[in-house]
C-alpha cells in the first residue's frame, strides 16, 4: 500500500497559489526528503497532508485516510512542525505524559518508552526541568518524541535536525532512519542537504508549488548539468533557478552564493 497518496492537489491563499497540482504516492516505509527552496508551498502541502488546512481542490489520502477526515488520521500521523506546540510551564515528561493522555496510550508501555526516547536522545537529566528553561535544541528533541510517541504510520518532520548540535542531529538521523526500516514512512523537509543525501530514499523538489524533480538522491545528482562533484545541491540550484532571473543580472547567482553559504553555516551547525 502506499502511504501517501495525492491527486492533483492544490491550495490558494486569495491571489497566491501555494501548491498547485500536487501528484505524489509515497510507498510505505520509504524516508522521503521534500525540498524546495523558501516559500516554495512545503509547509503548506504538510498542513494539508495533516489534516490542518483543507486543499482548494484535489484529493490525498494518508496511511488510507482521506486528508479531510482531521480526526481518522490523528492515530495514524505524527507531525513535527516548524514551531513545536509545548507548554513551556511543563517540564519535558509532562508534556509527553500529556500528549500520551490526549491519545489514550496505554500507561505503563508509554511511560518506558517515553524514558527511552528520552534517554537516546540524551534528555533524560532535563525531563523534570520546566520546558522555558529549554534551549531550541532541547525543545526540539521533546517535539520529536510527542511526533512520534504513538507509533504513527506516516510521520511529518519540519527542519527536525533544527537546533540540534551535532551529536544530537546524527542521533535522531539514525532514529529516523530506524523508523523508516520497522515501517513507518518519514516525509522529511529539510533545507540541510546532507541530511537529505544521507537518510533519503526518495527526494521531491518543490519549486513555485509545484514538483518540479523525483528520484533517489543518486538519481538527482546525476541529472546535475553542472558542477565538478555534481551533487545535491547542484541539482536542487537548477531546478529551482527562476529563468526570469537567469535573463537578466546576477540575482540568481547572488540567490545560489546566499544558499550555498547557509548550507555551510547549516552544515557547521549539523555534523
Ligand atoms: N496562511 C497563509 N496565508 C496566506 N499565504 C500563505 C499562508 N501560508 C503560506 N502562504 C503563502 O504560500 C506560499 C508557500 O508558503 P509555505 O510556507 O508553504 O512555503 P515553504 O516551502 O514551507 O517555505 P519555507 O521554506 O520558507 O518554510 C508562500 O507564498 C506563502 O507566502
Amino acid at each position: 500500500m502506499t502511504a501517501i497518496d495525492t491527486t492533483e492537489l492544490t491550495k490558494r491563499y486569495g491571489n497566491t497559489l501555494a501548491v498547485d497540482d500536487l501528484t505524489l504516492s509515497i510507498p510505505e516505509g520509504v524516508v522521503y526528503g521534500f525540498l524546495g527552496p523558501n516559500g516554495a508551498g512545503k509547509t503548506t502541502t504538510m498542513r494539508m497532508l495533516t489534516g490542518l488546512t483543507r486543499p482548494t481542490s484535489g484529493t490525498g489520502s494518508v496511511a488510507g485516510i482521506s486528508i479531510t477526515d482531521r480526526d481518522g488520521l490523528r492515530t495514524h500521523i505524527g507531525y513535527l512542525p516548524e514551531e513545536p506546540p509545548l507548554y513551556d510551564h511543563a517540564t519535558a515528561y509532562e508534556q509527553l505524559e500529556y500528549a500520551a493522555g490526549l491519545r489514550d496510550l496505554p500507561a505503563e508501555a508509554t511511560r518506558e518508552r517515553i524514558d527511552r526516547l528520552l534517554d537516546e536522545l540524551d534528555l533524560t537529566a532535563d525531563a523534570n526541568t520546566r520546558i522555558a528553561e529549554y534551549s531550541k535544541g532541547m525543545r526540539q528533541k521533546t517535539a520529536y518524541i510527542q511526533a512520534i510517541l504513538h507509533e504513527p504510520d506516516v510521520v511529518f518532520l519540519d527542519e527536525p535536525t533544527s537546533g540540534l548540535d551535532p551529536r544530537a542531529a546524527r542521533t535522531l538521523r539514525e532514529m529516523i532512519t530506524d523508523l523508516a526500516n520497522a515501517g513507518t514512512t518519514v516525509f522529511l523537509s529539510t533545507h540541510i542537504l546532507p541530511v537529505v543525501e544521507e537518510i533519503a530514499d526518495t527526494v521531491g523538489i518543490l519549486y513555485d508549488g509545484e514538483l518540479v524533480a523525483e528520484g533517489s538522491p543518486a538519481d538527482l545528482e546525476r541529472r546535475a548539468e553542472t558542477g565538478e562533484t555534481r551533487s545535491l545541491e547542484d541539482a536542487f540550484l537548477e531546478l529551482t533557478t527562476d529563468e526570469r532571473d537567469t535573463a537578466g543580472e546576477s540575482d540568481s547567482e547572488a540567490s545560489a552564493a546566499n544558499t550555498a553559504n547557509q548550507r555551510v553555516v547549516e552544515e557547521n551547525t549539523d555534523g
